[in-house]
């Protein structure tokens, strides 16, 4: 039989060939949370800091130029992996909170006045949904929510109606990380532009696991993380257009941002730099190039291909597990749902549920939350189990996360 990506991957990853103190193997089901990294990631951070580190842009000597060519090189590689037009589109931010706060408080203060229009999903993470709650307490303007269909994905029609002449943004998740869902962006951005709105992109669970083509969607912008795309954190990336970048103001004052300071004012550099005020996550930023490198030497679509099927493995194995009940559109409900799988089992708390299958059978997964509370209390949940796989699983992988929950419910059934 072929070697699947899963097991021609896992070498990469010294980190999942371990044991947990039960003595279990490691079964890393936790992927949309944080991913793992593979080795050529590691060195490349490892190498920055023996070899080359120091500070970049304006020094002059040998170690600050190799600095800052790496540096700006790992900003190339971003804008060619999502096809950005220009590598000046690419904002190195640290994490894709900050990339959306910093479209919050440099566009948003600057561009929504009181009843201008919000649209955000029901489904969005807290750091799509926070930023705006803030602005509009400052600027007045509104968030308008687009609720789930029967199906448990968005609206996508609610959404085309909500929207309007007062409609400013568009604020959408393009995978969600509890749904498993995947939203139609490239219609969603026509709309947002036929009614004269911009559109913000969340691509925090999209950009590791698919090909993300920033022109072909359309998208004023997009927003990710390194750490859930092979990368170190510290370091994630705002992409925006840029005329859009090149029109709004500083988000942090500092170094770096300036074209000149004078006692009473001072004038501003060019994006990205403009956007990226004080000393960057240099070394991170080198180690996201490197894993852009890593996955593009397996090729996005063949990661891709390969997370549907296991996905879909993982979903119609847990789906027959009694009391589980799997939340989001069932496969043949959607296209390519993600690789992800949130659920409940009946009468047991999700925490219980991961606290017995981590300590007695070393399997991760999450449970909580994950980061999106309304729409947990729009599911009519709590909170929620989550196991979510990456290119380096295995349907063997799989099999001991189902053996263990059969395990973990049969123990806790054994005290009703
Ligand atoms: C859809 C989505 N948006 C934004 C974020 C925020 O990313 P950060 O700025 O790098 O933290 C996450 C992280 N999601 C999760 C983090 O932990 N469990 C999760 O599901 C996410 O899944």
């Amino acid at each position: 039989a072929p070697v699947s990506l899963g097991h021609s991957t896992r070498p990469d990853f010294e980190i999942l060939h371990q044991k947990v103190p039960n003595g279990s193997k490691l079964v890393y089901l936790d992927n949309a949370a944080t991913s793992q990294k593979p080795s050529a990631v590691i060195d490349a951070v490892n190498n920055y800091y023996r070899s080359y580190n120091s500070n970049v842009h304006r020094g002059i000597h040998f170690l600050s130029a190799r600095a800052t060519d790496e540096y700006e090189m790992a900003r190339k590689k971003v804008a060619a992996f999502i096809n950005a037009s220009q590598s000046s589109e690419i904002v190195f931010t640290r994490n894709a909170t900050e990339a959306i706060n910093l479209v919050a408080y440099s566009w948003g203060i600057s561009n929504l006045k009181p009843k201008d229009e919000i649209v955000v999903t029901v489904a969005e993470h807290h750091s799509a949904i926070v930023p705006w709650q803030l602005l509009s307490e400052k600027t007045g303007a509104v968030l308008k929510f687009v609720s789930l269909t029967e199906d448990e994905v968005p609206d996508v029609k609610m959404l085309q109606e909500t929207l309007s002449n007062k409609t400013k943004l568009v604020v959408v998740h393009h995978v969600s990380n509890v749904l498993a869902s995947v939203l139609p962006i490239k219609e969603i951005a026509k709309w947002a532009h036929d009614t004269g709105a911009r559109i913000l992109v969340d691509a925090c669970q999209s950009v590791p696991h698919m090909v993300v083509d920033v022109q072909d969607l359309g998208v004023d912008f997009l927003v990710a993380s390194s750490h859930k795309m092979c990368g170190p954190t510290g370091v994630g990336f705002l992409y925006g257009k840029s005329e859009i970048l090149a029109s709004m103001p500083p988000f942090l004052g500092g170094g770096e941002m300036i074209s000149d300071v004078f006692l009473d004012h001072s004038t501003y550099a060019d994006p990205p730099s403009r956007f990226e005020a004080g000393t960057p996550a240099i070394g991170e930023a080198i180690g996201l190039g490197a894993a852009i490198d890593y996955l593009s030497e397996i090729g996005m679509q063949k990661i891709h291909d390969y997370e549907v099927e296991l996905g879909n493995y993982l979903y119609e194995n847990l789906r027959k597990v009694p009391g589980v009940g799997i939340y989001g559109p069932a496969p043949s409900q959607t296209v390519d749902r993600a690789a992800l799988c949130s659920f409940n089992v009946e009468g047991l708390h999700p925490t219980d549920l991961a606290t017995f299958l981590d300590q007695q059978h070393g399997v991760a997964i999450r449970s909580g939350h994950h980061c999106a509370q309304p729409l947990h209390r729009y599911l009519g949940i709590n909170a929620s189990a989550r196991a979510s796989l990456y290119f380096y699983n295995t349907k063997e992988d799989v099999d001991d996360f189902i053996r263990a929950l059969d395990d973990t419910i049969g123990f806790f059934n054994s005290f009703k």
